[in-house]
């Protein structure tokens, strides 16, 4: 298997007028990896993702190289880093409330798509998957729990046929007990063969599931590495998980 990673951005600087709201030197996901980002609000961690798809709010000035399996992506347009694999799902709920699970599973079907190492799932491996949804499949997207709706957010990007998924909080307002199980199963997709790179502000429930963890601190990288070491981290541990490390 190649070590080239699916996903890679170099010398990625992100700023709002004058303030430099992303400054990061390299981060990159390897096949099959989960890395996640974690940082407290305002770190950069939306700008991160919307960066990676060239998405974003106002006009942030950009600069950098990104790349999705060697290819260089930094001057298409968000819909054909869409095309090539990379889809985001944003904060909140990518759900049309009036239709069933099944209407919207059907909604987002299969693109023609470019690119290898896409990884297509059938709507039976989705609800294998997702065993919750298949349950609730003749259910309005507006009869569904916030964990549910989160749920069906990513099997609709799943239809897309992905190559690198990138993940924004998707455990944003959900009951803890809940958290744990929809990054349970994001790890579970990644083990299914997926690439994520997983935006989270729980930081110990992200450290359960991720591979590699990246900790943003006002737009920059103040640690990075794997999940068992990044646990002893004092800057982790003390700030995020409340212990202390001797
Ligand atoms: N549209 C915008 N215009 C101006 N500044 C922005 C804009 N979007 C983000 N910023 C600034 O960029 C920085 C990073 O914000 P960002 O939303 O990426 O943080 P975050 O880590 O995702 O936080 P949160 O968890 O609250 O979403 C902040 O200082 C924010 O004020």
């Amino acid at each position: 298997m190649s070590t080239r990673p699916v996903l890679e951005a170099t010398d990625l600087k992100i700023a709002y007028g004058g303030n430099i709201a992303l400054d990061v030197p390299r981060i990159a996901v390897r096949e099959r990896e989960l890395v996640g980002v974690v940082g407290a609000n305002g770190a950069g961690k939306s700008t991160l993702v919307n960066g990676l798809l060239g998405w974003s709010r106002g006009s942030p000035k950009v600069s950098g190289k990104i790349m999705l399996d060697g290819r260089d992506i930094s001057d298409l347009p968000p819909h054909e880093r869409v095309r090539s694999g990379l889809l985001l799902i944003p904060e909140g709920k990518l759900v049309f409330a009036q239709m069933t699970v099944e209407e919207n599973l059907a909604s987002s079907v299969d693109v023609p798509t470019e690119g290898q190492g896409r990884r297509h799932y059938s709507s039976e491996e989705i609800y294998a998957l997702f065993p919750r949804l298949y349950e609730r499949r003749h259910h309005l997207g507006s009869q569904l729990s916030g964990g549910e709706r989160q749920m069906l957010g990513i099997a609709r990007a799943l239809r897309l046929s992905p190559r690198a998924l990138l993940l924004d909080e998707p455990s944003i307002g959900l009951a803890p007990r809940l958290v744990s199980t929809v990054l349970e199963t994001v790890r579970a997709l990644v083990d299914s063969g997926l690439t994520v790179l997983l935006v989270e502000q729980n930081v110990r429930a992200a450290i359960e599931v991720v591979d590699r963890l990246v900790l943003l601190e006002r737009g920059r990288i103040l640690a990075e590495g794997p999940a068992s070491e990044m646990r002893d981290d004092p800057r982790i541990a003390e700030a995020y998980l409340g212990a202390h490390v001797a």
